[in-house]
């Protein structure tokens, strides 16, 4: 029940560059937000420093608008689960989930009312009575998660919470997560994760952070927004490569022209012409412009404007088949170790490795960027890219 703002918040160990630098960023009180980005970039870290495990060498960190730069971990009305679930071993699950409740001193029958009301939600009130070791990883991160919400906190903080998790038991925890955020939804909640379907799923908002030369370039935003934000509007080419799996394509290309309603580039190294639907007025005809589209957004066949390429190899995963395309402009050739060009093609695809085939590119689908990385304004309405609407 608390909003989190951090003002300019800068973190640096000892005489180092700061690893995190020049955060802004407002949580209101109720919202989902995701920490994600490159190993290293920082989100624990930063995540920490809204825990008070870690100091904040610089800049203002509010809870519910009271400064806290100086509180202790716990006087800040968090509460915060951990990848490696961090219970006790000696004590039961019941045990466990009071713990913090009677370090509090909380009257014993309110201690007990709130760990089985909390048990019941997270389906552990038949397990009340064992100890963690006799617990699956999905159960024993469920406790974790059950200490966290009978504290009733105003900020949950989550880092990395599935990642133990088998595949089939991240998916389930992961709805528990959104759920259990949906049904006590007044809690603000920052979560870290490196899983790309994590933060589309869950976050109400996603924040990006930046790793290498760019932190200290730009600072530590890459881009904060909506997920659908972030995959359909991305600000540079880091974050149209980072968000998405598989990454969007990139082709180097030149701009030909640029008008209200579309931009014309060619593709390096072939006589290749494409529209997109983007504004490239800024830019003088002649600049050299990266051209991305998403593997799902390409299409097989002639029905728009499209280019052809051999297929180099395919992954078929039943529901769909990815097709690897040597990108084929001499520059970007797999043969010359430059990535593929990859398409999403329905399941029943098969397709022949060394065929060429043709790969339809709808000018809507098309995302360009300026030679400094920068994206181009598309010209697409949120509207039709479901993006929200502003108030
Ligand atoms: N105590 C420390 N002293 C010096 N550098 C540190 C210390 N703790 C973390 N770092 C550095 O700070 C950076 C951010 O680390 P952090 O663990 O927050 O990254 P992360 O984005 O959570 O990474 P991952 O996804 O791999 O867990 C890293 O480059 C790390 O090496």
């Amino acid at each position: 029940m608390a909003s989190i703002e951090l003002k300019n918040v800068f973190k640096a160990y000892g005489d180092l560059p700061p690893v995190i630098r020049e955060v802004d960023l407002q949580i209101a009180q109720g919202e989902f937000c995701v920490f994600v980005g490159p190993s290293g970039c920082g989100k624990s870290t930063l995540l920490r420093m809204i825990a008070g495990l870690e100091d904040i060498t610089a800049g203002e960190l509010r809870i519910g608008g009271a400064l806290m730069n100086e509180v202790p971990p716990a006087h800040r009305g968090v509460a915060m689960v951990f990848q490696t679930y961090a219970l006790f071993p000696h004590m039961s699950v019941y045990e466990n989930m009071a713990f913090g409740l009677g370090l509090a001193k909380v009257d014993k029958k309110v201690i007990d009312e709130k760990v089985r009301a909390a048990a019941k939600v997270l389906q552990l009130d038949h397990l009340l009575e064992r100890k963690p070791k006799a617990l699956s990883g999905g159960q024993r991160q469920r406790v974790a998660i059950g200490r966290a919400i009978v504290r009733e906190p105003g900020v949950f903080l989550f880092d990395e919470p599935l990642s133990n998790l088998d595949a089939a038991l991240r998916v389930q925890t992961r709805f528990e997560i959104a759920k259990l955020h949906r049904d006590f939804g007044r809690a603000s909640t920052v979560y870290v994760t490196h899983d790309q379907v994590e933060a589309m799923t869950l976050a109400d908002r996603i924040l990006l952070l930046n790793t290498g030369e760019a932190v200290a370039r730009e600072g530590s935003v890459a881009q904060c927004g909506s997920p659908l934000e972030l995959y359909h509007r991305p600000r540079n080419l880091f974050v149209a490569g980072f968000i998405g799996s598989p990454k969007m394509n990139f082709l180097k290309a030149t701009l030909v022209s640029a008008g209200p309603a579309s931009a014309v580039v060619s593709v390096n190294g072939t006589n290749e012409r494409l529209e997109a639907h983007v504004d490239a007025r800024a830019l003088p005809s002649g600049t050299p412009v990266t051209l991305g589209i998403r593997p799902e957004h390409t299409e097989l066949g002639t029905a728009t404007q499209h280019i052809v390429r051999p297929v180099q190899w395919q992954e078929r995963l039943g529901e769909s088949t990815f097709l690897y395309l040597d990108a084929g402009d001499g520059e970007h050739s797999l043969a010359a170790g430059g990535d593929a060009l990859v398409a999403k093609a329905p399941g029943h695809t098969h397709a022949v490795a060394g065929h060429r085939i043709a790969l339809a590119m709808p000018a809507a689908a098309i995302h360009l960027f300026d030679p400094q990385g920068h994206a181009l304004p598309r010209l697409i309405a949120d509207t039709d890219l479901l993006l929200p609407q502003a108030a």
